[in-house]
């Protein structure tokens, strides 16, 4: 192994639309949704060192213990290939937490794409994804690093090529539990399975929208705070919402309108990609 020290993306995803068609026995739930990657994320930095493990640091200490994803991948990559690890993981936090873009999902996924690289541990895709499912029903999709229509509980993925669209992305402040509106009696669980796939990306909705929107009425004032924008969606749980924009620029215009009126929103724009950024800097490394 050659000594490293590596910055490589964590993407955001967007759900463009979220049906939820059925429950399993076990209780998690059948989906149908586009995973949209994101041109915008978190930053993972990797040093070797010669000894001591697997360490992490970030800006945010809440961030630092053992029940972060980062350290979960390390550990499963650990067991999977009977290697020992010796490396210091920084994390860049950019992406909110609680706000349904995937952020701790997409940083377990670049930890176990960096390691399995930079070890040389050769395991291959399909293991990758078993191993990322296994920690998070959002970890494949940014495993396998392509924008997809997914079903499943989220990882029975199929690469969706799409046009690069802009986004603009709302975060309400507000952290949402994932596991407390999946446990919601009032969730819609019956939407009609759907085999107009691309098309789904316009015309889909997502059925946890009208239950945040209840709950939380920041979420509920974030969505009319866009609403004079575009037409807003929820991503995944939320809290995040985001409008599609015309082009680049209109982007740039409706973030300054709305960050001059709602700064408490943290706004952000960014462009929807098909291929994800952590594979374009990991394939440049190997290069
Ligand atoms: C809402 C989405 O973000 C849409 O992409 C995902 O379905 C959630 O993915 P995630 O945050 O990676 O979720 P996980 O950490 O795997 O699961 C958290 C909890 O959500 C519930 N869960 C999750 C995914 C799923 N398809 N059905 C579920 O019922 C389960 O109770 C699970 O214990
Ligand atoms: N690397 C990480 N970054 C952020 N949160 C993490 C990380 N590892 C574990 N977590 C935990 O996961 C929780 C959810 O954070 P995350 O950013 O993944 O939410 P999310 O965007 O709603 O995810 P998803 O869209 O996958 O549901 C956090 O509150 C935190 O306790």
């Amino acid at each position: 192994m050659q000594p490293f020290n590596v910055a490589i993306p964590a993407p955001a995803k967007l759900n463009l639309f979220l049906h939820i068609i059925g429950q399993r026995a076990d209780g998690y739930h059948q989906l149908q949704t586009i995973f949209q990657l994101l041109d915008y994320g978190d930053t993972l930095e990797f040093s070797s060192k010669a000894s001591g493990g697997i360490s992490l640091s970030c800006d945010n200490t809440s961030l630092q213990g053992d029940d972060n994803l980062i350290i979960k991948a390390a550990k499963a990559l650990q067991q999977a290939t009977g290697s020992k690890l010796n490396a210091h993981i920084h994390l860049n936090k950019v992406l909110p937490m609680g706000g349904g873009i995937g952020g701790g999902s997409s940083d377990c996924a670049t930890t176990l794409l960096a390691l399995n690289q930079l070890f040389g541990l050769n395991l291959p895709m399909q293991q990758l994804l078993e191993i990322g499912a296994k920690l998070g029903a959002d970890v494949p999709v940014f495993i396998l690093g392509k924008t997809a229509w997914a079903e499943g509980i989220g990882e029975q993925l199929t690469p969706l090529p799409r046009a690069e669209q802009w986004y603009l992305v709302l975060h309400p402040n507000q952290h949402v539990s994932t596991v407390e509106l999946f446990k919601n009696p009032d969730l819609t669980r019956d939407t009609p399975v759907s085999t107009i796939r691309p098309a789904l990306a316009d015309t889909g909705h997502n059925d946890f929208e009208p239950l945040v929107r209840s709950i939380y009425p920041t979420v509920e004032h974030a969505f009319q705070a866009a609403q004079p924008f575009g037409q807003p969606r929820l991503t995944g749980t939320g809290s995040c919402l985001f409008l599609t924009m015309q082009d680049e620029m209109t982007a740039r215009n409706v973030l300054t309108a709305i960050a001059r009126q709602h700064p408490e929103f943290s706004p952000f724009i960014a462009k929807g990609v098909c291929s994800s950024p952590a594979h374009k800097a990991l394939k440049a490394l190997a290069t």
